[in-house]
């Protein structure tokens, strides 16, 4: 069973036992915000991270959410991707393909790509000009106050340095107010080039999930979480903080290992 605390501004925090725990918290978590999706909107747009989220997701592949998700009303979209090849092994495309995508009856139209075959720049203004259509048609929600896109969800993972989709410290993007996607080419973790939702559009959306595993983890976690006082770093993560949305966090117990701040009850 998930051990939950609820931090007023840092969301809530749900802490699992086990990987198999927190995969199967986080297929129910998404399963029950696509049926609300789906229900109020008629679609469900959800942007998906690389890196161990998606084998983290892997209980939606299996029943009952095989059979109980409305998948055909999916829109796949990525708040992070890396610049390379769709057959590449860094391709967060790929990762998602192989490990869920290929599993699911998602409609191949409404899988959102970057464009692979143009510069790091390039791809970023092509996928914010394909979102600018989807959100015409309301695929994707406009948020109330702005003509920025609000993704049902968006579902991040975190780095040990703190960086979540591409956005690293200390990187200037981080400060990026008038684009939805941006790109970098000097990533610290390979490979360089990549885009990345601004944290505008992260923090615009209905629903934000950081899912972080393992012990080394840890420190970016506390940092992110805890209340360190005014020489706390500016991370990434900590950034996170949708303006009118929900954000949760699904840790398994080493990566909330240095957690002081949160108050849990089973
Ligand atoms: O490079 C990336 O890293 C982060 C974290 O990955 P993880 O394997 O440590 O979970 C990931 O969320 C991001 O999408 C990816 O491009």
């Amino acid at each position: 069973m998930a051990l939950s605390g609820t931090c007023t501004e840092r969301g809530e925090v749900k802490i699992h036992e086990s990987l198999d725990e927190l995969s199967t918290d986080l297929a129910d978590y998404i399963a029950k915000l696509s049926e609300a999706s789906v229900k109020e909107r008629g679609v469900f747009a959800v942007a998906l991270s690389g890196g161990s989220l998606i084998d983290l997701m892997r209980k939606l592949c299996d029943a009952p959410y095989n059979k109980t998700v409305d998948w055909a009303k999916w829109y796949i979209f990525w708040a992070d991707e890396r610049v390379v090849a769709k057959n590449h092994s860094n391709s967060n495309y790929k990762l998602a393909k192989d490990g869920l995508l290929s599993k699911v009856p998602i409609i191949p139209s409404h899988v959102h790509s970057i464009n692979d075959s143009v510069s790091a720049e390039e791809a970023a203004d092509d996928y914010e000009f394909a979102i600018r259509q989807l959100v015409k048609t309301r695929m994707v929600s406009v948020s109330e106050n702005s003509d920025c896109p609000k993704f049902d969800l968006i579902l991040l993972g975190m780095g040990p340095d703190g960086h979540a989709a591409s956005l690293f410290p200390n990187h200037s993007v981080l400060s990026e107010k008038d684009e939805w996607v941006t790109f970098i080419t000097d990533s610290p973790k390979p490979p360089p080039e990549r885009i990345a939702f601004t944290m505008p559009v992260i923090n615009l959306a209905s629903n934000v999930a950081l899912v972080v595993t393992g012990d080394v983890k840890a420190e970016a976690v506390h940092l992110a979480i805890d209340d360190v006082g005014p020489d706390c770093p500016s991370l990434p993560a900590k950034m996170v903080q949708p303006m009118k949305g929900n954000l949760v966090w699904f840790l398994d117990k080493p990566a909330a290992s240095k957690l002081g701040r949160c108050q849990f009850s089973e």
